[in-house]
């Protein structure tokens, strides 16, 4: 079974909330990007989202742009995350769910990539710029490819296209709970609990809610109603100011 799958079927045995975690790949170098996410795993992320570096990453606020600058800046390639992908892949079986955005897919030869990603063992695609009307072809090729396509469900996206979005998802949702792009705030948006209602109105699948989560109260405050939180900038900080200090796996906690 496709490691996300299973994770979420898991958490919910157990009547627990998932903890997602994203970080920008190859961010100060790709040997950091191993070691963090061998650590996440011990302490019990559910799954851990890394970025593939890119040079116009437009969904992304400016601490995930600069995530993606130091992660260019030390050579990081698609190909190199997928070896990477391979070490973490020796010592463990976190769900890993790769961020892409269209172009470097088109680089790489979307079918190869696939097959590469699935062969390293990339659980899940989110290919941040490719709208579902115009999937169809690459989403069966990574389901082919036992990848789950994830898919994101913004705050303004009207009711008929969620359910279109829902229904070929995969593994989870993601609901990016406010408009613009990543990013910590102070508070957290309080239209969250209508859409997850909403997004359930459509779909079993499990929903996980990003976007400015910076703090435990609002890790708690989201929780209540999604399967799962993702915390990315908030943790790109982190790497930001301890970048290759000896210290950085123990702050990354
Ligand atoms: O950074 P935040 O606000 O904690 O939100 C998570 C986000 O960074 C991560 O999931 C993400 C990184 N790049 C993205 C692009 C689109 C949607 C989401 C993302």
């Amino acid at each position: 079974m496709n490691r996300i799958v299973e994770r979420f079927a898991g958490l919910k045995n157990r009547g627990q909330k998932g903890f997602v975690v994203y970080i920008g790949a190859g961010d100060p170098n790709l040997e950091a990007t191993r070691q963090l996410a061998l650590a996440f795993d011990k302490i019990g992320v559910d799954v851990l989202e890394l970025g593939v570096p890119f040079s116009d990453p437009l969904a992304d606020g400016l601490v995930n742009q600069l995530a993606a600058q130091r992660g260019l800046e030390s050579g990081t390639t698609p190909t190199k995350v997928l070896e990477t992908i391979k070490s973490i892949r020796k010592e463990s079986k976190i769900p890993l769910v790769l961020y892409i955005y269209f172009n470097l897919l088109h680089r790489h030869g979307f079918q190869k990539f696939i097959q590469d990603a699935a062969a390293a063992g990339v659980d899940g695609l989110l290919v941040l710029d490719l709208p579902p009307e115009e999937s169809e072809n690459y989403e069966a090729m990574m389901r082919e490819a036992g990848l789950c396509v994830i898919y994101l469900v913004a705050p303004t996206t009207p009711d008929d296209r969620i359910g279109l979005i829902v229904k070929r998802g995969m593994g989870f949702i993601y609901y990016v709970s406010r408009e613009g792009v990543t990013g910590m705030q102070t508070k957290v948006s309080d239209t969250i609990s209508t859409m997850t209602a909403k997004i359930r109105a459509h779909t079993q699948l499990p929903i996980a809610v990003g976007f400015g989560i910076s703090n435990p109260e609002q890790a708690r405050a989201v929780a209540a109603s999604a399967e799962a939180i993702v915390v990315g900038s908030a943790i790109v900080n982190q790497i930001a100011q301890h970048g290759k200090s000896p210290d950085l796996v123990p702050k990354g906690h």
